[in-house]
């Protein structure tokens, strides 16, 4: 049985492994996890039974698949004490790390095979989007394996060039939060119109569930739906028509630019 190693146990490491665990089909021993937080080791041995250490190396000793779930700027000082048993042991490299490129991996790890991934945060529920590419040397296996990790916490897209992955991290990565603030805003204007926060939370949460499911079962896309919730003449136009009005669209554009651009830039800071 494959067993797998996180690097790194924090929201994403926890997030997938919520969504490893949750289907059933994989043992909680399989899955080591190295962090240097003792509290977060002590959370993650309670919450999912599985093994956890404090140094990378004892996390790594036996593991086929190694995921890299570190902040981007931590990266490359983590692979280089690992450097040596990683080119000799030769594992399938998994890194979610935002604006880390291949080629910086394969020269920090030493390893052949490796998967860039960017998935997201509603893996914990296995309702997680995934966007991957992998290296050269990966192997079919490999690819399938990589493929059947992040299936068991959502959606996966494989890419066919890697400065996809920059837009998949202004999309998919960081959408979540995308749609979190929207519904504070709601949350937050529908109290100043009067109803208690506790109400306009219910109501914009099942909403955002909603339009969410409506979006993903329906065979019309999201402008289809979203006429159809418009009356001629009714409340909602007046609301979308403020949006347009204050350019809702272009808003968004800029701020997935933003983040497209800082997923480049992070790359050209973090490589050598
Ligand atoms: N959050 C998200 O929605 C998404 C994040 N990502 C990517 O996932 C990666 C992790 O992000 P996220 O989980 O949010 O970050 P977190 O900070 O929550 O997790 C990183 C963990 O790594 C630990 N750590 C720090 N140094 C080391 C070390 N030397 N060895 C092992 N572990 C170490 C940190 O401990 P400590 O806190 O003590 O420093 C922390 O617990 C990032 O690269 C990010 O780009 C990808 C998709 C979505
Ligand atoms: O904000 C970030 O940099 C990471 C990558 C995508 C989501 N969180």
């Amino acid at each position: 049985m494959t067993q797998i190693a996180f690097i790194g146990g924090g929201n994403m490491a926890t997030a997938i492994i919520g969504g490893l665990l949750r289907q059933g089909d994989l043992s909680a021993q399989l899955i080591q996890v190295s962090d240097p937080g003792e509290d977060k080791r002590q959370t993650l041995a309670n919450t999912f039974g599985i093994q956890t250490f404090a140094d990378n190396l004892e996390a790594i000793r036996n593991a086929d698949t190694v995921i890299l779930a570190v902040k981007p700027q931590m990266m490359k000082g983590v692979l280089q004490p690992l450097r040596e048993t990683l080119k000799t042991r030769q594992p399938l490299l998994v890194s979610i790390a935002a604006g880390i490129t291949l080629s910086n991996l394969s020269q920090w790890s030493g390893c052949n095979a490796i998967v860039r991934c960017m998935p997201n945060t509603p893996a914990l529920l296995g309702a997680g989007a995934t966007g991957l590419i992998a290296s050269d040397g990966v192997s079919i296996n490999q690819r399938n394996g990589a493929d059947r990790l992040l299936q068991a916490t959502g959606s996966t897209v494989w890419l066919k060039d890697e400065q996809e992955l920059d837009i998949v991290t202004a999309l998919s990565g960081s959408g979540p939060a995308y749609y979190f603030l929207m519904m504070e805003a709601m949350i937050a204007a529908a109290t100043r119109l009067g109803l208690s926060e506790d109400t306009a939370r219910a109501l914009t949460v099942q909403t955002a569930l909603g339009a969410g499911m409506m979006a993903s079962q329906s065979d019309v896309g999201p402008a289809e739906l979203r006429r159809r919730v418009t009356s001629p003449g009714g409340t909602t136009e007046r609301a979308i028509f403020t949006f347009e009005g204050a350019h809702i669209r272009d808003i968004v554009q800029a701020a997935m630019s933003a983040a497209q651009e800082r997923a480049a830039e992070m790359n050209r800071e973090l490589s050598e």
